[in-house]
């Protein structure tokens, strides 16, 4: 059973789909390399927009796989995946056509630096979500904290960063950090919400897109995710964060 889906949809946008609910659609290495197959695919001529979704209505993602990541024990080890996943997230903000993380279910942790590296973020009513690293002594790693520093007024974001709470959809638009909310039929409700941009041609969402990529190469967002990496692997190895992942995994073996 494959960890995802990417199918190309007949309005010209391609839809990739975490497809391991029985995980509540966690990021292993499979996942990660589907996104890069999508992000690779994203960049060819006639594709004019990346939805990025789960599978089912449990989860949109719940960031790292811990039953493989529990593995990782030293920084060293940490970094290797930390910041192979990182890159990956950089290349989806920098992809230049609109990108929307279609939030059909609780996001946390990683879930949700992969919802920030999109540009849009359309969330079913009532779902849970939060940057949920720092309860386990960790800090976002895969870059999602620094890109929400550029997306967030920096006091809002540092507090949903330090806080570490889960939110409701609704208070997260309060907040900025979800553009749209749903009920259901959340497919049409994303194309809906794309329609007048796929309108356009895609030479004009790819100037406006450059125009914040141009941005974030001036704010060195590249290096302060590398820095964001270092410091996430660091905090990898402490004891807090190992028992945190073992209690995790001890209820479930
Ligand atoms: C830098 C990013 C960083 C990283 O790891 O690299 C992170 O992403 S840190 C954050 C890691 N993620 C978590 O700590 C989330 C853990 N999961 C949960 O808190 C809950 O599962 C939740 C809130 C997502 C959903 O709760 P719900 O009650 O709906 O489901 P269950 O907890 O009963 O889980 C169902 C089933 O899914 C498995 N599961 C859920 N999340 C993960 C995960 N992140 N990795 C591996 N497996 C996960 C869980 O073990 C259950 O499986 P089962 O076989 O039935 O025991």
């Amino acid at each position: 059973m494959s960890a995802y889906t990417i199918e190309k949809r007949e309005k010209g946008y391609l839809l990739f789909t975490i497809t391991r609910s029985e995980k509540r659609n966690a990021i292993n290495y499979e996942v990660m390399k589907g996104l890069e197959e999508a992000i690779n695919r994203a960049s060819e001529s006639d594709i004019r927009a990346l939805i990025i979704t789960g599978e089912e209505d449990h989860a949109f993602c719940s960031g790292g796989d811990l039953s493989v990541f529990h593995l990782l024990h030293t920084k060293e080890e940490a970094y290797s995946m930390l910041s192979k996943m990182a890159a990956i997230l950089y290349s989806l903000l920098t992809l230049p056509i609109p990108t929307v993380a279609l939030i059909n279910g609780t996001v946390v942790g990683g879930g949700c630096e992969l919802a920030v590296s999109c540009d849009f973020r359309l969330a079913r009513k009532g779902i849970k979500a939060g940057f949920v690293q720092g309860k386990q002594a960790i800090t976002t790693g895969w870059g999602g904290g620094s890109i929400l520093t550029e997306k967030l007024p920096t006091a809002i974001a540092m507090k949903l960063l330090m806080e570490a709470e889960l939110h409701t959809a609704e208070e997260l638009k309060e907040a900025g950090f979800i553009d749209g909310l749903f009920e259901k039929e959340a497919i049409q409700v994303c194309e809906a919400y794309l329609e007048k941009m796929l309108e356009k041609d895609l030479s004009v969402l790819q100037s406006y897109k450059r125009l914040w990529i141009r941005k974030w190469e001036e704010n060195k967002l590249r290096e302060r995710i590398e820095e964001e990496v270092k410091n996430c692997a660091l905090l990898w190895e402490s004891d807090a964060h190992h028992d945190y992942v073992k209690t995790f995994m001890k209820k479930r073996l």
